[in-house]
């Protein structure tokens, strides 16, 4: 839809109408070229102003329409006809124009943007690239290597900087519209042709070539499989050799590819999942459309170690007052020395000044008395954590949400220990709390929808993609990512190395394979872990096998490794050898190496070939088993929030979708038939066997994902 008035006598105003952020769907591209034809053909209409509605220009084409057949007018012509008539066209980009968006504004012959105005070609993202001309137009516009720059990462840029880079005339404070209908005027009479982007010579620094190669190595280096950006690489390199025509047909044809691809459908699943995951729903019926979150003016943070300087920082970052709790003057003055260090680092990258005058570092519990919200983030140890809980109980007001940042204990036993358990609520941030994205906001039995309102929209308040989940040892990512470690420890102990398993999951997607990820992480802390467990240490069966626990097999691997003093990349040694103790530079060891065949030896285990293959489909399907298993407990609510929360929090890789989308692209009868062969090789390794999920999926004959919740074994989640 496309509205049409004609003012100030001489100027047509189109504005696109299509809420909440004027998409062009076939019904807008349809309004557009009716509006622009009638505005070229009557003679009284000098010049032509396009805008949209509720000031927003576009978001760009319609995502939810590229699963359908497309119908409608095509956007090439479209945007050709504008650009090629003989009155000048004024884009008022107002909020944002973004994709189709921005490609419908380079197609008029001036832009003048709101200073709060975004631009950009996000298509990227999407797994596709600009192709209703913004790989032609815009290289043209701004030169090849800013173009590639935007074309490639798909990011956002403000008006301000929009205007340094040549996208858009003018940057204006007041009401862009009524700027744009007096540019408008003013240019009539002007020539037109400098202004037709597709008739302009691309600008090319001479050494295009070593640009266009760099350019291609970092984006692939950068990708870690994804083929969008490869192809915008490929699509602006057109725009730097052929003519416009010839640069437009292989725009169409990289295109074509892309858009059809299972990338492109998984990331676009991911568009709609991240927003999908923010509408939750509490077994009790109430949800995010009926509870309202409480405002949040002042938060606390318990502990200062390395999470709790993190969420001290998020907090600070998005303008939120902190008192900051540690027991020691000793911990205190390290934490705030840290944190002041991180504050200032942030704010150095924005060109802002760091917010140090919003927290308030304290010894004393007494302090979080005006406190609405406070986060434990002490160490990881129930009778340490209760004890916080009982105190705070005391000391805070009876209104103030208590929040744990456990990463896997039961948030009900600590909300039994206060006087408010409705209050009481899981906001599991990952390391490092002020850059990663995910939140799980955990659902405790007794937690009030307000409570997990407000945890969800604090969330937000920190930029951060939050999702509800269920009460349950590890909720949902890391109890997916038990498996997956002892997969890969298994695999360690029948004939692979961490090298080799890593390499396979680095060569999936993963940013990081599964053991330079724990060396990251600290080796100790899964040792503690299992130890409290009674997996290793004084506490172990002495009955039980070295190689079974509790009844299934075990690899005592990963103890042996920090018994031998490696912690991981904290201290340079891990499962791989470090430049230094902190470093990032890991080399395979020898000694691993050693330590693995004298394992194998003392264990009587003939090490066999393992294949990469092998190593993505046990470490990965047995994550997403344990998925299946987490949506029919109701502790995920759908397969999106497992998605989500594996997306943003544990690098699997966005254009893979997530485990639970990907389970669908594999095909869930192979998922199914690859675990069964895993399983009836391993019996003693009960997270093999298929989930009973997973079977009646199959049986049902392999619905589609947005189907899923349909088969679920409990009508609600539990959450
Ligand atoms: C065989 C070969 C055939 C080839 C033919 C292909 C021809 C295609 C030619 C050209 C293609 C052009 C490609 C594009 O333009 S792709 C789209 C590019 N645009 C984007 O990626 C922008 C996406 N949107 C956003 O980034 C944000 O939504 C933003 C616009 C910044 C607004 O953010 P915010 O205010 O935070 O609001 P939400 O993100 O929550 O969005 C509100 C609701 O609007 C829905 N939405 C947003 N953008 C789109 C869109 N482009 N299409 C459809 N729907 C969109 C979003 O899902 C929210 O909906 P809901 O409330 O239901 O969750």
């Amino acid at each position: 839809m496309a509205r049409y008035a004609q003012v100030h006598g001489s100027v047509a105003l189109i504005t696109l109408t299509n809420p909440p952020v004027n998409a062009l769907s076939a019904a807008v591209r349809h309004g557009i070229t009716e509006t622009v034809t009638r505005a070229l053909r009557d003679p009284e209409v000098k010049s032509v102003v396009i805008c949209g509605e509720n000031g927003v220009f576009c978001g760009g084409a319609d995502i939810r329409e590229f699963a359908k057949p497309m119908g409608g007018p095509p956007l090439v012509p479209m945007i050709a006809a504008i650009e090629e008539g003989d009155k000048p066209v004024v884009a008022a980009i107002e909020g944002v124009a973004l994709g189709g968006g921005l490609e419908l504004a380079l197609g008029c012959h001036y832009r003048i943007a709101h200073t709060k105005a975004l631009v950009g070609l996000p298509e990227v993202t999407l797994g596709l690239l600009p192709a209703a001309g913004g790989t032609q137009r815009l290289p043209r516009l701004i030169g090849i290597a800013p173009a590639l720059d935007l074309i490639t990462t798909g990011r956002h840029v403000a008006a301000q900087q929009a205007l340094k880079l040549g996208i858009v005339d003018q940057v204006t404070d007041q009401s862009t519209v009524d700027v744009a209908i007096q540019f408008a005027k003013q240019v009539v009479g002007q020539p037109l042709l400098p202004r037709k982007l597709s008739t302009q010579p691309t600008p090319c620094p001479p050494d295009v070539d070593i640009l266009l190669e760099e350019a291609m190595t970092q984006v692939k280096r950068r990708a870690r499989g994804a083929i969008a950006p490869v192809a915008c690489v490929m699509a602006v390199r057109a725009a730097a050799t052929l003519p416009y025509r010839a640069g437009m047909q292989k725009e169409q044809e990289l295109m074509a590819t892309l858009f059809r691809s299972s990338q492109a459908h998984a990331l676009q699943y991911c568009f709609f999942a991240q927003r999908a995951v923010g509408r939750w729903k509490l077994s009790s019926g109430a949800h995010s459309g009926n509870s309202k979150p409480r405002p949040v003016s002042k938060a606390a943070v318990i502990g200062l170690g390395t999470m709790g300087r993190g969420i001290t920082v998020a907090l600070v970052k998005a303008g939120i007052a902190v008192v900051a709790v540690e027991t020691s003057d000793k911990q205190l003055q390290m934490g705030k020395q840290i944190v002041s260090e991180m504050l200032k680092r942030e704010a150095q990258k924005r060109n802002e000044t760091p917010r140090l005058d919003l927290i308030r570092f304290t010894t004393s519990m007494l302090e979080l008395k005006d406190s609405d919200l406070v986060i434990e983030a002490v160490f990881e140890d129930m009778p340490l954590k209760k004890q916080v809980f009982k105190e705070l109980s005391s000391v805070c007001k009876a209104d103030a949400f208590l929040c744990t940042n456990t990463s896997g204990l039961d948030v009900d036993e600590l909300a039994a220990v206060t006087k408010t358990p409705e209050l009481v609520v899981g906001m599991h941030f990952f390391a490092p709390a002020h850059v990663m994205k995910l939140l799980e906001v955990v659902c405790g039995s007794r937690s009030s929808p307000e409570a997990v309102a407000t945890a969800m929209y604090l969330g937000k308040r920190l930029g951060k993609v939050s999702v509800a989940v269920g009460n349950c040892p590890g909720f949902v990512g890391n109890r997916m990512l038990r498996p997956y470690l002892e997969e890969a420890n298994f695999l360690l102990e029948e004939g692979a190395t961490p090298e080799l398993v890593d390499g396979a999951l680095e060569e999936f997607g993963f940013a990081m394979g599964v053991f330079r990820m724990s060396d990251l992480s600290g080796l100790d802390v899964g040792w503690r872990i299992r130890k409290e467990s009674g997996l290793t240490g004084p506490d172990v069966d002495p009955s039980d096998p070295p190689r079974r626990r509790q009844g299934q097999r075990y690899s005592p691997l990963p103890d042996l490794v920090c018994e031998q003093g490696r912690l991981g990349q904290k201290n340079g040694r891990g499962w791989y050898l470090y430049d230094k103790p902190g470093g990032r530079v890991a080399t395979p060891d020898p000694k691993i190496h050693q330590l693995l065949e004298e394992y194998r030896l003392k264990h009587g285990i003939r090490p066999r070939r393992v294949d990469r293959q092998e190593v993505v489909e046990r470490c990965l399907f047995a994550l997403i088993n344990e998925g299946f298993r987490i949506l029919d407990d109701g502790i995920a609510a759908g397969p999106e929030d497992i998605d989500m929360i594996y997306v943003f929090g544990y690098g699997w890789p966005r254009h893979r979708g997530g485990p639970m989308f990907y389970a669908g692209m594999v095909g869930l009868p192979k998922v199914l038939e690859r675990l069964e062969h895993y399983w009836q090789a391993h019996p003693d390794v009960p997270h093999l066997e298929p989930s009973a999920l997973l079977r009646r999926l199959v049986d049902s004959g392999s619905p589609p994902i947005d189907t899923w919740r349909d088969f679920l074994q409990r009508p609600h989640s539990q959450l």
